[in-house]
């Protein structure tokens, strides 16, 4: 595995309204999720959170009502790799459908 550079990994955000990075240990990129209520954004966490263990790759996030905090970074690159831009793309595939239900 590979570790991004901001400007690449922000490359690769371009598609993902909302993402962003931060220069911050090594690199993160996160996102702030609103949903309709808590029983929603709980149901996004427990998706993510079965495709995170399968994947063996976890978020850190903070949950407060119906708002998602969620930060990815790659430990073993001590920053950005592919790993966490899949991650956030399928969390915006659950985001997305979640929305439109
Ligand atoms: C030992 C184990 O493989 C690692 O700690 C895994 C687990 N989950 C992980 N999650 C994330 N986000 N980054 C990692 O580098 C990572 N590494």
């Amino acid at each position: 595995m590979t570790r991004l550079d901001i400007s690449r990994a922000a490359e690769l955000l371009a598609d993902l309204p909302g993402w962003r990075c931060e220069d911050v240990r090594g690199g993160v990129i996160k996102r702030e999720l609103v949903f309709a209520d808590f029983a929603q954004a709980f149901g996004f966490m427990t998706q993510l959170a079965l495709a995170a263990e399968k994947r063996n790759h976890h978020p850190e996030w903070f949950n407060v009502y119906n708002r998602v905090d969620i930060t990815l970074t790659t430990h073993d690159v001590d920053g950005i790799s592919m790993r966490d831009i899949e991650m956030a793309r399928l969390a915006e595939r659950i985001h997305q459908a979640l929305s439109a239900s």
